[in-house]
This record gives structure tokens, C-alpha cells and sequence, in this order.
């Protein structure tokens, strides 16, 4: 399967309606403490805007709400996955990524043979605090050697001018949040990563 090689993080279907028909072709929507018909209130809109300028929507966390509004990608990390049910995500029919930070999650996560497997965090990340150091562009590499064809999301501090190294190290797909949500000008920002992933959008 071949994925956009800019995939977008944002917290609510504004950012989607924002930056999507910017030409975004990847984006998840990473929604956190929101009770449930907020959840599928943005799940909904989400898809709409998607589905309206042939962008893929992965929903994080929430599989079931996922399912449930006829979604068809999800992503979970690993603790996620310890709970939730992989057949009727499958049964469902949506794809599925998993996040992965060491070689033990690496292992959970092709047991699960998902549709992605993500890599981070690559570089110092402000989003959220995490008990993982930087894993540095080498880690992609290693990854890469281990999932082979399944593509390799990078993710973590990233911004265009460490593009090159992440794909250089074998990176398929670029993930970011605050490079693009906390600029000054987000939208601006938004076109420079399409144009900054263009190498490797047709490779
Ligand atoms: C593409 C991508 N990679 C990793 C994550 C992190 O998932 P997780 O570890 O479950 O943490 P939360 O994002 O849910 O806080 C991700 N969301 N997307
Ligand atoms: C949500 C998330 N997951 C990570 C992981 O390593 O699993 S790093 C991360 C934050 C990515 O945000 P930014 O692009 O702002 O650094
Ligand atoms: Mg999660």
C-alpha cells in the first residue's frame, strides 16, 4: 500500500477543514479527552471533509467510534492494542497502523500484520511527554531492514529540513503536529511540507 508521504496530525475537524484542501492527502485525527458525542461529532465532519478532497482520514484511539461512523483507518499505539479487539477492526474492514518505539513493540505490532508500522519519536518531541529518548535517523534504517515493504511512518520533532534524513534513512511517510499547528502561519507551513515531501510522493 502506498501512503502520502506528509501525514498531518490534528486535534479536531477545524484543523481538517483548515489544511485538508490545502492538498493534504494523509491525515489523522488525534483527538484527546472529549466525551463521546463530541468524538463522534468530529469523527463525522472529518470524514465528510475527506471524503470531499480525496484525502485518507485515520482516526487515533478511538476504533470503535471508527467503525461505528464507517470509517476505514485506524491508529493505535500500543497500549491501544493491548485493548482493543483486532478482529473487529478487521472483520470491519479498516486498515491499521501501530505505533512501535523499541524492538518489543516492533514484534507486537507485525504480529498484528498491520497496514503501517510508526517509528518514534524520531527527534525531541513538545507535544507530549514521552519516556522514549530521540531515536535519531539511524533507528529508521534498522527499522526498515526489519518491516521491509510494510511502510515505515516516521514521527517525532520533525519539520522540513529534517525531511531529508528521515527518508534518505528509509522512512516512507513523515508524521508531524506542531511543526504545522503551533507555526505562525499554519497554512503556509502546511504547503511547505507538500512541497517539501513532493521527492518522494511520485518515488
Ligand atoms: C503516526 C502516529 N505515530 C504514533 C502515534 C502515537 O500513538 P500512541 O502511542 O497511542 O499515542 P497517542 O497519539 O494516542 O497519544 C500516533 N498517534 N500516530
Ligand atoms: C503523537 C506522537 N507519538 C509519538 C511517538 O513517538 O509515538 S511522537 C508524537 C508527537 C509528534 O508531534 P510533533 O510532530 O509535534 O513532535
Ligand atoms: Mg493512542
Amino acid at each position: 500500500m502506498k501512503l502520502d508521504p506528509f501525514y498531518l496530525i490534528v486535534d479536531s475537524a477545524d484543523w481538517i477543514r483548515r489544511l485538508v484542501p490545502l492538498g493534504v492527502k494523509l491525515v489523522q485525527l488525534r483527538i484527546k479527552d472529549q466525551p463521546e458525542d463530541v468524538l463522534r461529532r468530529e469523527i463525522a465532519a472529518s470524514k465528510i471533509i475527506c471524503a470531499d478532497h480525496g484525502c485518507q482520514l485515520i482516526v487515533n484511539d478511538y476504533w470503535q467510534l471508527a467503525i461505528d461512523e464507517g470509517c476505514d483507518f485506524v491508529h493505535l499505539g500500543q497500549e491501544d492494542l493491548a485493548e482493543a479487539d483486532v478482529g473487529a477492526i478487521r472483520s470491519a474492514g479498516l486498515k491499521l497502523g501501530v505505533s512501535t518505539h523499541d524492538g518489543e513493540e516492533l514484534d507486537t505490532a507485525l504480529s498484528v500484520d498491520p497496514d503501517y508500522v510508526a517509528l518514534g519519536p524520531v527527534y525531541p518531541t513538545i507535544l507530549k511527554k514521552m519516556k522514549w529518548a530521540p531515536q535519531g535517523v539511524e533507528k529508521i534504517a534498522r527499522w526498515k531492514a526489519q518491516v521491509g515493504d510494510l511502510p515505515l511512518v516516521a514521527i517525532g520533532g520533525l519539520n522540513p529540513e529534517r525531511l531529508p534524513g528521515v527518508f534518505e534513512n528509509g522512512a516512507d511517510v513523515a508524521a508531524v503536529v506542531t511543526d504545522i499547528t503551533l507555526n505562525a502561519d499554519p497554512e503556509a507551513q502546511t504547503r511547505e511540507w507538500i512541497a517539501a515531501t513532493e521527492t518522494w510522493r511520485n518515488s
